[in-house]
């Protein structure tokens, strides 16, 4: 399975941690070109998933497979010139500027080489894009939560990779950069998988959702599929209504459980 962006898929992952099992027994396609969110609870394994497709984890056993390799297998500046991964954390007190951290994502391409022109347009670009260019010689240090998220973003965008792999991008973000940040990942051509929580953006912004409970897959598919109310009770505990939005996509209303 080729086409644009990077190809990506889960084959029988498995991640266990203090004897448990935290990923267990996940398999899933990713659509290549397309907006893919993880979704589930707490503690279901998202980030763990995510972390085991970049090859930041090694599986238990299984594997995560870009373009068809086994990601571990890859050498890691292999991997990061065809995906860039915002993890949910981000550093603490960097001393460095704004422009530094994002210039950070041209790594994979340059190494220890000069700054090239492309560089500074990647860097240029992908600040523009995430809205923080105005803070560019601002200290890491003196941003905060909003600003330094949409800084991880822009640093990811700078590595101009295939795919991109987000651990809760809209963490922090207010209302309008959230819808921003969704509207960009949907129209990219990079193949991008996003863990997230939001099951209104999801179903407003993404092609194919994969909604995972205690490790594993529960369901996979378009929106339409996967936000049923019967699995949104089963899988959250919550009361859901699912309408057709004028667009065709679901539109998501949830309430919780009446009190037995
Ligand atoms: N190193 C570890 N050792 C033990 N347990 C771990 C470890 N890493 C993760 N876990 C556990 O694995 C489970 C899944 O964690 P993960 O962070 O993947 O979930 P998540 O779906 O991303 O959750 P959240 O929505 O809260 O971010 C959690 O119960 C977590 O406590």
């Amino acid at each position: 399975m080729r086409g644009p962006g990077t190809v990506h898929a889960a084959r029988s992952l498995e991640w266990t941690a203090s004897g448990r099992a935290v990923v267990d027994g996940v398999t899933f396609a990713v659509p290549p070109g397309r907006f893919t969110a993880l979704l589930g609870p707490n503690g279901s394994g998202k980030s763990t998933v995510l972390r085991l497709l970049a090859g930041l984890r090694r599986p238990s056993s299984g594997q995560a497979l870009l373009d068809g390799s086994d990601v571990t297998a890859l050498k890691r500046r292999d991997v990061a010139r065809r995906l860039a991964f915002v993890a949910q954390e981000s550093a603490p007190d960097l001393d460095t500027t704004v422009s530094q951290v994002v210039m950070l994502g041209r790594a994979p391409h340059r190494g220890r080489s000069a700054t090239t022109e492309e560089d500074v347009r990647a860097v240029g670009q992908a600040m523009a894009a995430m809205g923080v260019t105005a803070l560019a010689e601002r200290s890491w240090g003196s941003l905060s939560g909003g600003e330094r998220q949409r800084v991880n973003i822009a640093r990811a965008l700078a590595q101009r990779t295939p795919a991109l792999l987000l651990d809760e991008p809209t963490n922090h973000l207010d209302i309008s950069h959230r819808l921003d940040l969704m509207q960009m990942l949907s129209r990219t051509d990079a193949t991008v998988v996003a863990a997230l929580h939001e099951l209104d953006l999801a179903a407003r912004y993404c092609d194919h959702l994969v909604l995972l409970d205690a490790g594993r897959v529960v369901a996979a598919g378009p929106p339409t599929t996967v936000l049923t109310p019967p699995l949104l009770e089963q899988v959250y505990r919550v009361h859901a209504t699912v309408d057709q939005g004028p667009d065709g996509r679901p539109d998501v209303r949830l309430a919780p459980l009446p009190r037995r």
